[in-house]
């Protein structure tokens, strides 16, 4: 039995006036015992206000939450078996770290010390306790919050964005103990965030939040190799990845597709094709061989992979930046633009060594490095 389950959840904030679909429109999501799930979505998507749902501080408007198999409708957050650490958790200024945490203590009811300075020292406080709360760094707060949540011994861990605004040497610690943290306490850890890199490193399994509903909910190594909708692509690679609306193939040619940037708004209803930074190789060709202003064109090459043209821009160790001769539609620029990709690879021969900007190439990509989404978002196969 799942240990946290949400069926058919709906809902939308009464003000500012409820949108059409709804802020939430229909969340299933299962999670087991001993899972550590990350929750991904855009800024605004509604991850926030998933966990407080779940924690009892907001109401759905429709659907079921049953947590430990027992429908917790009319249950207030204190009964419910959850902790929550908030995004930017208040605690209260003039007292000492190990005060705000026997403020915690007295209101819980814990009077277990073994248990509380085994927190203390897996949340790496032990040298805060005698410091107060306006004089810790982000990480340390992150930290105290963290702590200040276990104290009460929940099934069930809701962390609101527990790494952000950390700096990156700081956010692996932070990271591992949030791992330890799940693995000592066992039960269930709901941890959301807007960063698929970072939901790929703590994640058992990762569900995706986009428009209202979890589009895919898979471990990471099946959402990186098999994306079912774009917003899997877009949260999971957000650097680097390149992105371009398409034309659907025709049948007389349907080795070939032709590239086209739409305003960002309009991305979100075309057909779109997602090719991943890593390229499988990058070869330079006679420049005479260049379809100088014909628009980006994909073409299939050797059944199982695709291949593009364009011009070397920059070349740094093994990334290079190509341009693209490729159709606009946005009408301030009707002579079309140039868009730019960008892609890593591993320059195993030496062949690109001496490649100059300018040089024309070609860039061959397998397939899994290529991904089609129909207007709706969802992945198309193309072949
Ligand atoms: N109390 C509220 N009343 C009305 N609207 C709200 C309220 N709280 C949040 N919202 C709105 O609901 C939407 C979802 O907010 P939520 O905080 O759940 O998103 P999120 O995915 O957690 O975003 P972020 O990653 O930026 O924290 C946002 O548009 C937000 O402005």
């Amino acid at each position: 039995m799942p240990q946290v389950q949400l069926s058919a959840v709906r809902f939308d904030y009464p003000d500012p006036a409820p949108t059409a679909s709804g802020l939430l429109s229909g969340i299933d999501l299962d999670i087991d015992d001993g899972q550590y799930v990350c929750l991904v979505g855009n800024s605004g998507s509604g991850k926030s206000t998933l966990l407080r749902l779940i924690a009892g501080l907001l109401r759905p408007d429709a659907g079921i939450i049953r947590i430990g198999g027992v429908d917790v409708d009319g249950v207030p957050p204190h009964r419910r078996d959850v902790a929550m650490v908030f995004q930017g958790d208040a605690l209260y200024p003039h007292l000492s770290v190990a005060r705000q945490l026997s403020v915690g203590r007295a209101q819980t009811n814990v009077r277990d010390s073994t248990r509380l300075s085994d927190i203390v020292r897996s949340t790496r406080i032990e040298g805060l306790l005698d410091r107060f709360a306006d004089g810790l760094s982000g990480g340390e707060l992150k930290r105290v919050g963290l702590a200040k949540a276990l104290i009460r011994n929940a099934g069930v861990r809701l962390l609101d964005e527990p790494l952000s605004g950390i700096d990156a040497s700081h956010r692996q610690s932070l990271a591992d103990i949030l791992i330890e943290v799940h693995q000592r306490g066992g039960g269930v850890t709901l941890h959301v965030t807007h960063d698929g890199q970072e939901a790929v490193r703590v994640a058992d399994s990762i569900a995706v939040l986009h428009d209202g509903r979890i589009v895919q909910r898979d471990n990471p190594e099946v959402l990186l190799d098999k994306p079912e909708h774009r917003a899997t692509c877009r949260l999971l690679t957000p650097w680097g990845l390149n992105e371009f609306a398409f034309t659907p193939a025709s049948k007389s040619r349907s080795n070939q597709i032709q590239l086209s940037k739409l305003p960002d708004q309009d991305m979100n209803t075309a057909p779109t094709v997602c090719i991943l930074p890593q390229a499988v190789s990058v070869e330079c060709i006679e420049s005479s061989s260049t379809p100088a202003n014909v628009p980006a064109t994909l073409q299939r090459v050797g059944g199982d992979r695709w291949a593009i043209v364009g011009n070397l821009v920059r070349r740094a160790s093994n990334r290079f930046t190509v341009s693209l001769p490729i159709h606009t539609h946005d009408r301030s620029d009707e002579a079309g633009t140039k868009a730019l990709l960008r892609f890593t690879v591993a320059d195993h021969d030496g062949s690109m060594k001496s490649a100059e900007p300018g040089r024309t190439v070609r860039m061959v990509f397998a397939d899994d490095a290529v991904h089609f989404f129909d207007a709706d978002g969802w992945r198309q196969d193309v072949h």
